[in-house]
């Protein structure tokens, strides 16, 4: 028995280690958490991304991707997109010589943009609040991403909540960056891991002392009770 009844989990820095790779250490504990409760990996990264991740480790196969701009809900089902893509493309275009900024998986993206991490978030922050106030950037340690202020993963779980029928305050979430703030603040139970941002340690209700993967087995036993 779970103390939740649905987990949202982030992918970057939590399931898999900075340079992407899959900590397999928790890959075991989410196959056998997702046979009591759904698991939906909540991610900044691109939807393709999110969804060929989720049928590889065994968890759920409605996905959250680029930071709640992209819902998609099953493999078949439903895709839906959030967050000005255009004004945040545009603004991209605007600054990328001046910042001189490089986008990732431009070509995947639907709604937000993901930049490497070779600029100052301060500065990129200044230069955006003057171009469209509506946008901001969020560090995810993978990738800094320009997008809607709207937009979040916390908003995005609302959504999946609504359909998968499970109350926020049901709902467990497990992350390390600034991008699962809004996410871990939404739900019943927020579990940051030991290798999480100053920031999301902040917010979070546990934090837990194991890094990466032993840090989400560590949380998937505190939710077991
Ligand atoms: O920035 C990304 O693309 C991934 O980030 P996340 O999986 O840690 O949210
Ligand atoms: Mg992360």
């Amino acid at each position: 028995m779970t103390r939740c009844r649905a987990v949202a989990i982030d992918l970057d820095g939590t399931i898999a280690f900075k340079d992407s790779r899959v900590d397999p250490v928790c890959i075991e504990p989410l196959r056998s958490l997702v046979r009591e409760v759904p698991v939906i990996i909540a991610t900044g990264n691109t939807v393709c991304y999110a969804m060929t991740a989720a049928i590889l480790i065994g968890v759920d196969r409605t996905v959250i991707a680029e930071n709640g701009g992209v819902i998609k809900v099953g493999r078949d089902g439903v895709e839906i997109v959030n967050g000005n893509g255009e004004e945040c493309r545009r603004a991209y275009e605007i600054l990328k010589d001046e910042m001189k900024l490089e986008a990732l998986d431009w070509d995947l993206r639907k709604s937000d943009v993901a930049l490497r991490r070779n600029v100052s978030i301060d500065q990129l922050s200044r230069r955006l609040a003057e171009i469209n106030p509506l946008l901001e950037v969020v560090d995810s340690g993978l990738a800094l991403h320009i997008k809607d202020r709207r937009i979040n993963k916390g908003e995005a779980l609302k959504v999946v909540s609504d359909i998968i029928e499970v109350d926020l305050t049901d709902f467990a979430a497990i992350g390390d960056s600034d991008n699962d703030i809004e996410m871990l603040e939404e739900v019943g139970i927020g579990i940051a891991v030991g290798n999480a941002s100053d920031r999301l340690k902040a917010v979070a209700d546990v934090v837990v002392e194991g890094e990466y993967g032993k840090g989400v087995v560590e949380a998937i036993e505190i939710l077991r009770g």
